[in-house]
């Protein structure tokens, strides 16, 4: 045993190093890597003696008996190794994935024949989500029912769907149910029209609903219930009255589009509208709808006839988590008492989807969010401060819509959008007409109606549509995909999805489980995003 302060190396040695006691004895030596000395200290066979200056660390050289030891023994293990390899472990691995190839070509047979001529009814098919759902289950041979409130828009969509080429199994020709999801009294008849289609139903998919902007406290509770009788009672309204025929064959499945908002609820999520490309002109109107708003909660406003409780220029918040959350609560349940009658229940949680919900969200004025906020913009700054009135504008492809001045700005509010046009927009204001001065007897200045006219520039409505999509919208996933996952999901007969980013699916987890820290998160989030105004 050669054992010095660090000699030179012979060429045929192998080196080793080592830690020794001196109450060990020169014999007691372990092998160990001299990165990692730790792991390795041999143990002291008892205390060390009177005199003993601790552990050394030294330079050896290990035996030559050891080492041959040692080369037997990584002799053995590569032995082994190459038999695993080569006998054991490669083949267990190609097995390994034949096997899971299988059983996923298997599902995937199945999910195909489960929607393969199934009867799929969709709400809200005429947009977002559920256009893109009625696309690829149309493709993969549904017997679609497409349900929405514009007959007009579901018509094109069936002949779209008909006149397409892409589905590869044979596919059957959609019928259409119109009908409002708010109004409880049509609920009943619409289903009766459902099943007259064929017969019967195999898969509902809840997916029609709106979004809300606005503050809790600006918002009426009849604005509320709005948001609940489109998100919740509708859905739940059609699926109990479908129900009685799922329960009485045995089979059905029932598929709720919730949202991530049906697990946590966001304060202004979502970033102020505009400001991604806010120029110095937008920055002024929204200025100036800020005094003007501040005008009127103090009571010095000007004279507005029905001046709007909010603007869609602030930043909004989410209210429409409260209808998803209880429609994730309300099919829960029915899953759990629908399990002994063999019917399915899907709920999937989507985080952003690029699709016009927020455009066609509920304000707190009940107004729709796109339509004010693009007016607003697109005039107020042009409006001389003084002006004040009602009248109605004329637009190339809407009906005539009652617009507001007041304080130098201009509202427009979406109530009389013509739905049989579905979601286009106007690129020119044709005229102003019925001009009339209300309340304040302040007349409207003469060139009102020319300046409106002459400010149109329908190359920048693009331009000024965009920001409105809110930024978290317009940068969520493509409804094409969600559609196919929606599929998958369905086909899977998955109990419970979230089809949202990592944030999102931990922060479901984070609400969970240390609530405390979430709500100081979601506290914080509102704080840097708006000043609360009532308090
Ligand atoms: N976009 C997103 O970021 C997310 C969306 N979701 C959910 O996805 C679903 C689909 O929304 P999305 O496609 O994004 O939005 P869209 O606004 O593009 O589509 C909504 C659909 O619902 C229909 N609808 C609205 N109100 C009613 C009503 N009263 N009666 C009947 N139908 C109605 C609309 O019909 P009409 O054309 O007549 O207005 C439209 O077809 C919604 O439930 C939404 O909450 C969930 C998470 C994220
Ligand atoms: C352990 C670390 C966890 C960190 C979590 C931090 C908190 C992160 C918050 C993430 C928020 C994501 C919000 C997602 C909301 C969403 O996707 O909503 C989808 C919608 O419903 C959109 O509809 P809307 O009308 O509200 O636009």
């Amino acid at each position: 045993m050669a054992c010095a302060s660090i000699p030179e190396r012979p060429a045929d040695l192998k080196v080793s190093y080592g830690l020794r006691s001196k109450s060990l004895g020169p014999r007691k030596w372990a092998r160990m890597d001299p990165l990692n000395l730790a792991p390795s200290l041999p143990r002291a066979e008892g205390p060390p003696g009177p005199g003993d200056p601790g552990w050394l660390v030294r330079l050896c050289w290990a035996p030559e008996e050891h080492q041959t030891r040692m080369r037997r023994k990584s002799l053995l293990q590569a032995r082994v190794m190459d038999f695993l390899t080569s006998t054991a472990v490669l083949p267990l691995l190609f097995g390994c994935v034949g096997v899971f190839s299988l059983l996923k070509l298997l599902q995937w047979l199945r999910m195909k024949a489960y929607i393969r001529d199934a009867v799929v009814v969709i709400t809200g098919a005429t947009s977002g989500l559920g256009r893109e759902c009625a696309r690829v289950f149309y493709a993969a041979g549904a017997k679609l029912v497409l349900c929405g409130r514009n007959a007009k828009a579901l018509e094109e969509l069936t002949e779209e769907l008909a006149a397409s080429q892409a589905a590869k199994v044979q596919t059957h020709r959609p019928c259409s149910v119109t009908f409002d999801l708010s109004d409880p009294g049509c609920i009943v008849g619409a289903a009766a029209e459902i099943l007259r289609c064929f017969g019967h139903v195999d898969v509902l998919i809840n997916n029609a609903g709106v979004g809300y902007r606005g503050t809790v406290v600006d918002t009426s509770t009849d604005v509320d219930r709005r948001v609940m009788e489109i998100n919740y009672f509708g859905p739940v309204a059609l699926t109990k009255a479908l129900l009685p025929s799922m329960v009485r064959r045995r089979q059905g499945h029932v598929v709720a589009i919730s949202s991530i908002q049906g697990r946590i609820s966001i304060p202004f999520r979502s970033a102020f509208p505009g400001s991604v490309t806010c120029d110095h002109e937008e920055r002024g109107c929204m200025e100036a709808a800020s005094r003007l708003q501040r005008d009127e909660r103090a009571g010095t406003s000007v004279g507005m006839p029905h001046p709007p409780t909010h603007l869609a220029l602030w930043p909004p918040t989410c209210a429409d988590a409260a209808s998803k959350h209880a429609t994730q609560a309300f099919f829960d349940c029915l899953r759990a008492e629908l399990e002994q009658c063999d019917i399915e229940v899907t709920v999937i949680s989507p985080g952003y989807i690029h699709t016009n919900l927020s455009l066609n969200a509920i304000t707190a004025s009940g107004a729709r969010y796109g339509g004010e906020a693009l007016v607003s913009l697109f005039f107020c700054k042009k409006l001389p401060d003084d002006s004040v009135g009602t009248f109605t504008l004329i637009w190339d492809i809407l009906p005539k819509t009652r617009a507001h001045v007041g304080g130098g700005h201009l509202y427009w509010s979406d109530l009389h959008h013509d739905r049989s046009r579905g979601y286009e927009y106007p690129t020119s204001l044709l005229s102003v007409v019925q001009l009339r001065d209300r309340m304040a007897g302040v007349p409207p200045p003469p060139d009102l109606e020319e300046l409106l006219v002459g400010t149109q520039h329908p190359a920048r409505w693009p331009h000024r549509l965009g920001p409105f999509t809110d930024k978290t919208t317009a940068e969520g996933r493509s409804p094409v995909e969600v559609a196919q996952d929606v599929l998958a999901a369905v086909g899977k007969r998955k109990k419970d999805v979230v089809l949202a980013g990592l944030a999102p699916s931990l922060a479901v987890y984070l609400r969970a489980l240390a609530p405390s820290l979430f709500f100081r998160l979601m506290a914080a989030r509102a704080r840097k995003e708006q000043k609360p105004k009532h308090c």
